[in-house]
């Protein structure tokens, strides 16, 4: 996951290959629910692993449950029934023993807190669940969760008897739980089904605690977003729960439901999720399609009709049981009118897809985007401007038009998922108008790896992915630098010196001579080394640990012996252009900006004075156990730095179009918000 402050996205150009997706957050959260409302153990295999799955599963480890990693697969053990089989929540007298008992709070306190996060999925069917368990607690979350209405459903549980207080406005969470102390079951329980289907659901999952006779649901107003609620029926039947439903207003949880684990069960990958690959198909599949795997057809998830609209669209999209292939069809993209009740999460993919159309596109029936994790309406609207659209945003609709004239952008996530998914899209506009995702580890609700899934499906001309150089000599600091700028902007790094090194060592342990006589067969060895670097820091060099070796003086200086062999460097060049890959890169070494990324966005040559490199050499050597004196390091780095800069072939000076940067007086971190403020000036949505 990208946990940078932001994500630069450069102009994406085409797209194929292939994307495993994970699982559904929808179809997570109700097993991880249902597995603990059950009794024995569930093994749920494919979870989606996201901040939404992880404040769920606290949750339920909060309450009694035994959660266990088996295999990559969850084994939730569900809240044991109390140990006399006698009756809960305060002697209810309506309601049969051996129901799941959670874990009540530590003697003396008052309530069990349980943190909710941003998740609706949780927050909603968890009141329901505990509000007919017995038990005090306090269910919160993040700001965004307490702006989220919850009304409907605390008033249909008010209605069975249910007490429950809202803790800070009126209608919406934080919330305090008590134990009820009859239940009315007799009554229909009316919810309103207009505001947000999980309302129902959570009513769906809950009353089957304490359906010792038919108990009745009454939707109230026209229910949204029906395909989630087939999913929970759905979920429901494989827990062994069989709901008769009337139509969409009428649901009946018949008398004596109970709870039964299935055993195993697999949750397929994420429909909503797929949305963004079937557009990134329609706009950019143009040689080969953009195959996605672990949902297809077969889906019981409403966002697989995504499908049809990105069809009505113009996309190509071939299918089976649980794939989806995608390649463009019409281009430009169809404009479209479209009812998106039944898609609500997908069709904000749609609104992207629309600024690729032949003209304006109306997305209506989607007020619902108002109460998700942010007013998606005026979120989308006010980004879609500032990409060039024209947008239209009304109470309940959104019509966009595509830019006449694209401009670059920094798009604000509000702490939403989709927000972030879906305006990666806006990088393969015509105009090669560059695009900031804001805050991008937000994906992390549902789709943690998002942006990696999407850079290993998608292509760019070398020329467009960004690079930063840092060329310098010796202990300059360049690596220290070169990395965090790196890490900062979420880029690759390079360390090209360390290909040098490599070489050195493998050469020497060849028994070959590092001098001229030799230099085919060093260059040979180079072209044909076996090099990993591992995400732990770690160099490996034919599977065998070389980062140590590879540091010693020794090592330095040999590297500085074989590069000045031109076959070697030329045997390098390739192996270190193939570091040119998406999001960007940061490379340091002695001929980046001149040599190997002439055309390097941002060049800068590192200095600091021999005094004080010398010293930096000393103590980083020191720190490591390493003896030395800081007269010979100075020699030694200085004579490496002579033979760096003689050199016929790619010496070491600046690029002419390099900043020089003299770092003798500066902190890391001086240096590092200097390169970024360097960076940040060249970006076409600076501030400046
Ligand atoms: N601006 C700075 N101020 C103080 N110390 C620094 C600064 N930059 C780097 N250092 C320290 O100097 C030492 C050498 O830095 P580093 O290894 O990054 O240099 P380098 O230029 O990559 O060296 P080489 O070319 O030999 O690989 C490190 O211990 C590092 O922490
Ligand atoms: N682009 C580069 C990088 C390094 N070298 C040579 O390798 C030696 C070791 O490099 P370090 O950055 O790890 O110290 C260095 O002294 C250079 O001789 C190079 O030529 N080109």
């Amino acid at each position: 996951m990208f946990s940078t402050d932001f994500l630069d996205l450069a102009p994406l150009e085409e797209a194929g290959g292939t994307v495993v997706l994970p699982g559904s957050k929808s179809i997570s959260n109700r097993v991880l629910l249902l597995a603990a409302l059950s009794g024995g153990t569930t093994v749920v295999h494919d979870l989606l692993d996201s901040d939404d799955t992880r404040v769920m599963l606290d949750a339920l480890r909060a309450l009694g449950c035994s959660v266990e990693e088996q295999g990559g697969s969850i084994a939730i053990t569900g809240m044991a029934p109390p140990p006399s089989g006698g009756r809960l929540g305060g002697g209810r007298s309506d309601v049969d023993g051996g129901r799941p008992h959670p874990n009540p709070p530590p003697e003396g306190e008052g309530a069990r807190k349980l943190f909710l996060g941003n998740a609706g999925t949780a927050m909603r069917p968890l009141t329901a669940a505990l509000a007919l368990l017995g038990g005090t607690y306090e269910l919160s979350g993040v700001p965004r969760m307490h702006e989220r209405p919850i009304g409907d459903l605390v008033d249909a549980l008010r209605q069975l008897g249910c007490r429950i207080d809202y803790l800070g406005n009126e209608g919406f969470p934080p919330l305090r739980i008590h134990p009820a102390t009859a239940l009315q079951l007799d009554a229909p329980i009316a919810v309103r089904g207009d505001v947000s289907s999980q309302f129902l659901t959570a009513l769906l999952m809950a009353l089957p605690l304490v359906a010792s006779r038919d108990v009745v649901i009454e939707v109230v107003g026209e229910l949204i977003s029906r395909p989630y609620i087939e999913i929970t029926l759905n979920m429901l039947q494989r827990f062994g729960i069989a709901v008769r439903r009337e139509g969409w207003q009428r649901f009946t949880i018949p008398a004596g439901s109970r709870y039964r684990s299935p055993g195993e069960i697999h949750v397929e990958a994420d429909a909503s999720s797929a949305s963004y690959f079937v557009a990134l198909g329609a706009i950019a599949g143009v040689r080969q399609p953009v195959r996605i795997e672990g949902v297809g057809a077969g889906s019981i998830q409403g966002d697989i009709r995504f499908v049809e609209a990105a069809r009505q669209m113009g996309a190509d999209v071939a299918s089976g049981p649980n794939w989806l292939e995608v390649r463009r069809g019409a281009w430009p993209l169809k404009a479209v009118d479209l009812d998106c009740n039944h898609i609500p999460d997908a069709a904000m993919t749609l609104a992207v897809m629309a600024l690729y159309a032949d003209g304006p596109t109306t997305l209506r029936n989607i007020a619902s985007w108002r109460v998700k994790e942010t007013d998606r309406l005026a979120a989308m609207a006010t980004e879609l401007r500032k990409l060039g659209a024209d947008v239209e945003e009304g109470a309940d609709f959104l019509r966009v038009r595509p830019p006449r004239a694209w401009s670059a952008a920094r798009i604000h996530t509000y702490d939403d998922h989709r927000m972030a998914m879906c305006f990666a899209l806006a990088a393969f506009n015509p105009a090669g108008a560059h695009l900031r995702i804001e805050d991008p580890k937000c994906v992390g609700k549902t789709f943690p790896d998002y942006f990696e899934a999407l850079f290993s499906v998608v292509q760019t001309s070398r020329p467009h992915i960004p690079v930063i150089c840092v060329d310098g000599p010796t202990a300059s600091g360049k690596g220290t630098l070169a990395s965090e700028v790196a890490r900062r902007l979420g880029y690759h790094y390079l360390d090209s010196g360390a290909l040098y090194r490599i070489t050195g060592l493998a050469a020497t342990r060849a028994g070959l001579v590092l001098d001229e006589a030799h230099e085919h067969s060093i260059a040979k060895l180079a072209g044909s080394l076996d090099i990993v670097f591992s995400t732990a820091g770690r160099v490996l060099l034919s599977g065998q640990d070389v980062t140590d070796a590879i540091r010693t003086e020794e090592a330095g200086m040999n590297a500085s012996r074989v590069s000045a062999l031109p076959a070697v460097r030329t045997a390098l060049v390739a192996l270190q252009q193939g570091f040119r890959r998406l999001p960007g890169l940061v490379a340091d070494g002695r001929d980046m900006g001149t040599v190997i990324f002439p055309d390097a966005q941002l060049k800068v040559y590192l200095t600091a004075s021999a005094a004080q490199r010398a010293e930096r050499r000393h103590k980083q050597l020191i720190s490591k156990g390493i003896s030395a004196t800081l007269a010979a390091l100075r020699a030694d780095l200085e004579a490496r730095d002579h033979r760096d800069s003689s050199r016929a072939v790619a010496p070491l000076k600046p690029a002419e179009d390099a900043l020089l940067l003299d770092n003798s007086g500066q902190t890391v971190e001086e240096s590092v918000a200097q390169v970024l403020r360097w960076w940040e000036e060249k970006q076409p949505f600076s501030t400046k």
